[in-house]
C-alpha cells in the first residue's frame, strides 16, 4: 500500500470527498463529530491523532496537537517540528493511517459503518488541491489522479465492516518501536458505541471553546 500505484478515476464514478461539509466529508480525517477516547484524553479527528503519532518522542508536541480544536489549525502548529517526525516515519505512515482509521472506526461505530456502508461499491476518494498521495488531484477529463492510499484504506476498512466486522472488535496497537501518546503505550481499544465524553471532557472542551470565543471576540474589537 505505501506503494499504491498512481491511478485515475473517474470523477462521476467514484465517492470522492473534498470538504468536511460534503455528503460523504464524514470520511475525512479532518471530520469533526467522530472523536476519539485515548489514555483519558479526547482526541477530536482522526487527522490530530495520526499527527501525533509523528512525534512519540516529544509529548509537548503530541498534547499541542491533540488539544487543539481545529484539525488544520493543529497540523499547521506542529510543521515547526516537522524535522522531528519519528525517523521511520516513511515506513510507519501507512500502518499508522490504517490504525487510525480503525480507532475511528472502532469508538464510532454506528455512525462511521453507515458512512463506509453508504459509499456502496464505488471508489472511494479523497479529492485533494495539492496531495496526489493520500488523495487524487484534478485532471482532464473530469478524473481523478493519484495514489489515494487514503481512500485505498477507506475501501480496506469498508470490506472489513462487510465481511468481517469482528475484526474491529478490538483494535490493537501498532508492533512499532516507540507507539506512545504523552509518554504511555498506547492500549488495544475496544469497539464501543459512538463516544461520549465525560464530565472532565466536556468541561475541558466547553474550557477551550469560551476561551477561544473570548480570545476571537477581543479580536473583533481591536479590528
Ligand atoms: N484537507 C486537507 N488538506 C491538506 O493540505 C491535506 N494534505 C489533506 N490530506 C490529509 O492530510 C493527512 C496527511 O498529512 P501529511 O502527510 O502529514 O501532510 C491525511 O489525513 C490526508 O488525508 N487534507
Amino acid at each position: 500500500m505505501a506503494h499504491a500505484e498512481f491511478r485515475s478515476y473517474q470523477r462521476d464514478q467514484v465517492v470522492s470527498f473534498r470538504k468536511t461539509t460534503e455528503d460523504f466529508g464524514g470520511l475525512s480525517n479532518m471530520a469533526p463529530g467522530f472523536p476519539i477516547a485515548m489514555l483519558g484524553h479526547l482526541i477530536r479527528t482522526s487527522e490530530a491523532l495520526y499527527q501525533a503519532c509523528r512525534f512519540p518522542h516529544m509529548p509537548d508536541v503530541q498534547r499541542m496537537v491533540i488539544v487543539e480544536t481545529s484539525p488544520m489549525t493543529a497540523k499547521m502548529k506542529s510543521k515547526p517540528y516537522r524535522k522531528d517526525t519519528r525517523p521511520d516515519w516513511e515506513d510507519v505512515r501507512v500502518p499508522v493511517m490504517r490504525w487510525c482509521l480503525r480507532v475511528k472506526l472502532a469508538q464510532n461505530w454506528e455512525t462511521f459503518s453507515a458512512l463506509l456502508m453508504a459509499t456502496g461499491d464505488r471508489p472511494i476518494v479523497e479529492d485533494s488541491r495539492k496531495d496526489d498521495y493520500w488523495g487524487a488531484k484534478a485532471a482532464e477529463d473530469d478524473l481523478l489522479a493519484g495514489r489515494n492510499v487514503l481512500g485505498r484504506l477507506l475501501m480496506e476498512l469498508r470490506e472489513i465492516v462487510r465481511s468481517d466486522p469482528d475484526r474491529i472488535a478490538e483494535v490493537l496497537p501498532l508492533d512499532i518501536p516507540q507507539f506512545v501518546l504523552l509518554g504511555h503505550q498506547i492500549p488495544t481499544i475496544k469497539r464501543k458505541m459512538n463516544v461520549v465524553p465525560n464530565q472532565a471532557q466536556v468541561r475541558e472542551l466547553t474550557h477551550s471553546a469560551a476561551k477561544k470565543s473570548a480570545r476571537k471576540s477581543k479580536q473583533d474589537v481591536l479590528l
